[in-house]
């Protein structure tokens, strides 16, 4: 999924690269299911295609971790989960407020995955007043005038931005100044934050962008010319660059006026 990342290292403070970090969620999805099935141990191969990582990769993300696993049984699978959702910080509760309840905010306030994850929606907000007090997902929404309020009260840290692309930016820079410090942005726009404050970005027309472009491949591939030799050092061979043919010159009838009109 396309998101973006501010003002961080690529290497967080506790020596675990930014990109073990984006793939801890992987494995984790992957052992919560393999925990749901009572599954006691996995092997670094299994867990790996579960995730869909490379094994070689999830075995150092894991020494990050401290987790070795054991020779001939792998690793222990709800030790893991604890392990993994204690460096994510998921072993306590992050109150959640989401500004912007129409489609998409409706549908994710709904979402009932979040509160499984360690993620409690603790407001709705939006600009419409004849929204106010409209229960969404069990949720009354709140006006945006009572935005600030609302985040301190709450003790919010993580925003969710689901309104249009022009007022994302206003909302962004209210709930930093209400003390916001992750905000995960939907709205198709970029969002500019200070220091200390993190933005992940979803936008799921740009994943669709990333599959057009290879379908737009395959489909090249199957219709068309044998295929090209794959690898560095392949070229091809010279040929000469076949221009077309030159065009006829303009007659006094046939002339090509542009831009000989006058103003
Ligand atoms: N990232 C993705 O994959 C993805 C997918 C769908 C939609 N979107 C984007 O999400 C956003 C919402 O889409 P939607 O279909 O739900 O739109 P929508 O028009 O249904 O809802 C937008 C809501 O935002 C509210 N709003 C407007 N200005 C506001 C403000 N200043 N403060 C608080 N609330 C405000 C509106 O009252 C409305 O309820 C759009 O920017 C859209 O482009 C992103």
């Amino acid at each position: 999924m396309a998101t973006g990342r501010t003002h961080r290292p690529a290497t967080r403070s506790r020596g675990i690269p930014e990109a073990t970090v984006a793939r801890l969620p992987l494995y984790l999805r992957a052992l919560t299911a393999l925990s749901e099935r009572s599954v006691p141990t996995v092997s670094s191969e299994e867990l790996a295609t579960a995730a869909g990582v490379n094994s070689a990769k999830l075995r150092k993300d894991f020494s990050y971790l401290g987790s070795y696993g054991t020779r001939g049984v792998g690793y222990d699978v709800e030790y893991l989960v604890y392990q993994i959702s204690r460096e994510l910080g998921l072993t306590q509760d992050w109150p959640v407020v989401i500004v912007g309840i129409g489609n998409l905010g409706a549908a994710l306030a709904n979402y009932g995955g979040f509160a499984s994850r360690g993620f409690r929606v603790a407001a709705l907000i939006d600009a419409d007043p004849a929204m106010a007090g409209k229960p969404v997902a069990g949720i009354p929404v709140q006006h945006t005038d009572e935005l600030e309020k609302i985040i301190t009260d709450n003790g919010v840290s993580i925003g969710v931005i689901a309104t249009p692309a022009g007022a994302a930016q206003q909302v962004c820079d209210r709930l930093v100044a209400a003390g916001i410090t992750s905000i995960l942005n939907f709205a198709p726009t970029v969002l500019s934050v200070p220091d200390g404050v993190d933005v992940r970005k979803v936008d799921l027309s740009i994943e669709l962008q990333i599959l057009a472009f290879h379908e737009q491949r395959k489909a090249g591939e199957e219709v068309g010319a044998p295929r090209r030799p794959r690898g560095r050092f392949h070229r091809r061979p010279w040929r000469p660059i076949a221009r077309p043919p030159a065009p006829p010159a303009p007659t006094a009838a046939g002339k090509d006026l542009t831009g000989t009109c006058p103003p």
